[in-house]
C-alpha cells in the first residue's frame, strides 16, 4: 500500500530530479501544441506579478509564441503580459525586470484598486461586512476576471502559474489565481521552476525573492511560507520523496487533505473524495 506522500507525488507528477533543458522544450511544447490544436486561438495571457512563477510561466508562453510566429512566418500569435496591481505595488520594480526579460509582446495595465473597493463597497451596503483576508481573496479573483475579459477579447486562453508546490499545499485562491485554462508549470515544485529560470538566463533576484501572495492589506508582503508554516525547501523534499521533519510532513498533509475541494470539480452526489 502506497503512502499518503507517494500518493501525492503521483497525482502532482513531480520528478526527483529534473534536466532543466528538456522541462523547458516540454513546457513550450505543450504550449505550442495546444495553439495549434485550436485554429481559433491567437495566443496567451498572464497576470505579471513580479515573482517567480508568472516570470516563468510568461517567459515559457513568449518562446511559444515566437517560435510559433517564426514557423507561421507571420505574426499570427500574440503573448500579452497583465500589469494587474492593487493602486501601487510596492515591487512594482520587480514587475518590470520580469517583462524585460519575457520581453512580452503585448502588456496590458489595469489597476484592480476600484473595482475591488468597489465590491467591498457594495457588500458593506448589502450589510455584509469582509475581512482584510477575505478581501485579499476578492483581489485574486479580480485579477482573473480581469485575464478572462483580456483573454476574450484576444481570441487568447489564460495560462496559470500553479506548480506542484502550490498544487499540494492548495495555497491559492479558488476561482481566483487556482482559476486558468492552461497549467504549463504543473509537475515542477518550486525549486524546479528555479532551475528552469536560471537555465533561460533570469535575472537573479527574480527567482531568488521572498514568494509572496501580497494580498492582505493588515500584513503586506507576507511569506507563503510564514502563511503555510512549513518551508519550499520542505515541501519540495516531500515532493521529491526525502524524508521530512514530522512536524513538516504532517504540516504539508493537513494542507492537502484540506484542500482536496480545489483540486476537484464542484462537488456532486457522484464524488466520494471528500468522505
Ligand atoms: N501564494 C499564493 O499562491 C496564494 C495566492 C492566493 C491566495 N493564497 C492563499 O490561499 C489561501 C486562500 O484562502 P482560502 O483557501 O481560505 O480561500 P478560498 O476562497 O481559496 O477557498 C475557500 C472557499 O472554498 C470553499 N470551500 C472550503 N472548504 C470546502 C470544502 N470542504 N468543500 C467545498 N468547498 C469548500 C468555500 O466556498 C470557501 O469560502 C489563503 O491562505 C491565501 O493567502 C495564496
Ligand atoms: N500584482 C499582480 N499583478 C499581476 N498578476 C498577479 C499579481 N499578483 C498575483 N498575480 C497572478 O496570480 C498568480 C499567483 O500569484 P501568487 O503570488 O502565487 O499568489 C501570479 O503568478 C500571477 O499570475
Ligand atoms: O506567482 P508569482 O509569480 O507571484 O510567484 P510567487 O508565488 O513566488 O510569489
Ligand atoms: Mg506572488
Amino acid at each position: 500500500m502506497a503512502t499518503l506522500q507517494q500518493q501525492i507525488i503521483e497525482e502532482m507528477y513531480v520528478q526527483p530530479t529534473i534536466d532543466p533543458k528538456q522541462e523547458i522544450r516540454k513546457s513550450v511544447g505543450f504550449l505550442k501544441e495546444y495553439m495549434q490544436k485550436h485554429s481559433f486561438l491567437k495566443g496567451y495571457v498572464l497576470g505579471i506579478s513580479g515573482g517567480q512563477d508568472s516570470t516563468l510561466a510568461g517567459k515559457l508562453a513568449q518562446m511559444a509564441v515566437h517560435e510559433l510566429n517564426d514557423e507561421a512566418g507571420e505574426k499570427k500569435y500574440t503573448f500579452t503580459a497583465i500589469r494587474l496591481p492593487y493602486g501601487v505595488q510596492e515591487d512594482e520594480q520587480d514587475c518590470q525586470d520580469a517583462i524585460s526579460f519575457i520581453e512580452a509582446d503585448e502588456v496590458v495595465i489595469v489597476d484592480i484598486k476600484p473595482a475591488v473597493d468597489q465590491s467591498v463597497n457594495s457588500l458593506k451596503e448589502a450589510g455584509i461586512s469582509i475581512s482584510d483576508f477575505i478581501k485579499g481573496n476578492e483581489k485574486a479573483r479580480e485579477r482573473m476576471k480581469v485575464q478572462y475579459s483580456v483573454a476574450a477579447v484576444n481570441s487568447a486562453v489564460v495560462l496559470g502559474t500553479d506548480h506542484a508546490a502550490e498544487a499540494v499545499t492548495g495555497f491559492y485562491t479558488k476561482h481566483g489565481d487556482g482559476g486558468a485554462d492552461i497549467l504549463p508549470l504543473f509537475r515542477l515544485n518550486k525549486r524546479q521552476g528555479k532551475q528552469l529560470l536560471k537555465e533561460l538566463g533570469c535575472p537573479e533576484h527574480l527567482y531568488t525573492k521572498m514568494p509572496t501572495a501580497d494580498l492582505e492589506e493588515d500584513r503586506p508582503q507576507l511569506s507563503d511560507e510564514e502563511a503555510l508554516g512549513v518551508t519550499y525547501e520542505q515541501i519540495d523534499d516531500y515532493l521529491e520523496n526525502r524524508q521530512v521533519s514530522e512536524e513538516a510532513q504532517k504540516t504539508i498533509e493537513k494542507h492537502y487533505l484540506a484542500t482536496q475541494h480545489k483540486r476537484n470539480m464542484a462537488v456532486t452526489l457522484f464524488d466520494d473524495f471528500w468522505k
